[in-house]
Order: structure tokens, then C-alpha cells, then sequence
């Protein structure tokens, strides 16, 4: 696979995702992060959208709820280069029906070389890095070198 650089601006989309079990932890982190949040793009699936607005007022673009289809859009809009980074709170004691779902969003976010918090701490040290409010460099698969590889 072939690379190319593009440059993230330092207003992110971000998506937000938990499981229900998770739910009360990404509701506190985006309760302790609310004016971090502010300042960048927010997409959610649609449950964990909707109690995160509510708790902290936060605007939030809503998709499908997850197991409706939600983790497979927050995954097309990662290949659509629509988001930066990926808050998914998974639950790691729990079988899903969606799982191969979810293991398609978090395929779909090693693919396009997208930073994944999957706890509160690594979602703390992401918020702490200085590349969070930022402009950087991100190495993506280049497209168009692989179609050219293909035909
Ligand atoms: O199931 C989910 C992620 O796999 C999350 O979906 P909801 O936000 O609709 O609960």
C-alpha cells in the first residue's frame, strides 16, 4: 500500500461512540472535556449522540444508532476523509449483534491510519497531546496509486 500525507486542520471531526455499558464513561469524559470538544466537528452514533447532548449541551451530528447501521456510517465517513478521530468506547465483557460491525468500524479506522481512544484514558491523553487543537500531518492509503496498481 502506498501513502500519501494530508494535513488534519486544527478543527477535527471527531466521532463518538460507547456501548451501553460504556455510555456513563463517555458521558463523564465529555462532561470533563466539553469546552475541548467546542472547538471541533462532533459526529455520534445515535444513542450515545443523544445522551451526550443532553448532558452536556454539546451539538452533535446524529447517526443511525449502532446496531441499526451507525458504526458502518461513522465508518463511511472515515473513508470519505469526514473524520479525524474515533472516541469508541467498546465493551469488552459483552457479545453484540452488531459485532462484525464493530469490528468493520475499527478495521475500517487501522486502514485509514485514524487514532482510536477505546477508554477514558487513552481519550484523556489524546485531548492532552498539543496536536489535538492543531494542524498535522497524517499519512493516509493513497487512492489513486492503488487503483493504478489495480488496472
Ligand atoms: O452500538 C453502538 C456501537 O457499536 C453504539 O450505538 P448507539 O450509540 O446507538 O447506542
Amino acid at each position: 500500500m502506498h501513502y500519501k500525507q494530508i494535513t488534519l486542520p486544527a478543527n477535527k471531526s471527531i466521532a463518538l461512540v460507547a456501548h451501553d455499558n460504556k455510555k456513563p464513561d463517555i458521558v463523564r469524559w465529555c462532561e470533563n472535556h466539553t469546552e475541548d470538544l467546542k472547538k471541533h466537528t462532533l459526529y455520534a452514533t445515535g444513542t450515545t449522540g443523544t445522551v451526550i447532548s443532553q448532558a452536556t449541551g454539546l451539538e452533535i451530528n446524529k447517526l443511525i444508532s449502532g446496531p441499526l447501521g451507525g458504526d458502518q456510517q461513522v465508518g463511511s465517513l472515515i473513508t470519505e476523509g469526514k473524520v479525524d478521530f474515533l472516541i469508541f468506547f467498546w465493551d469488552p465483557f459483552e457479545p453484540m449483534p452488531h459485532d462484525p460491525d464493530v469490528k468493520a468500524l475499527l478495521r475500517i479506522a487501522a486502514v485509514w491510519n485514524v487514532p482510536v481512544a477505546c477508554n477514558i484514558i487513552s481519550a484523556d491523553f489524546m485531548v492532552a497531546s498539543p496536536l489535538f487543537n492543531q494542524e498535522f500531518q497524517r499519512s493516509v492509503p493513497d487512492y489513486e496509486s492503488y487503483m493504478k496498481s489495480r488496472t
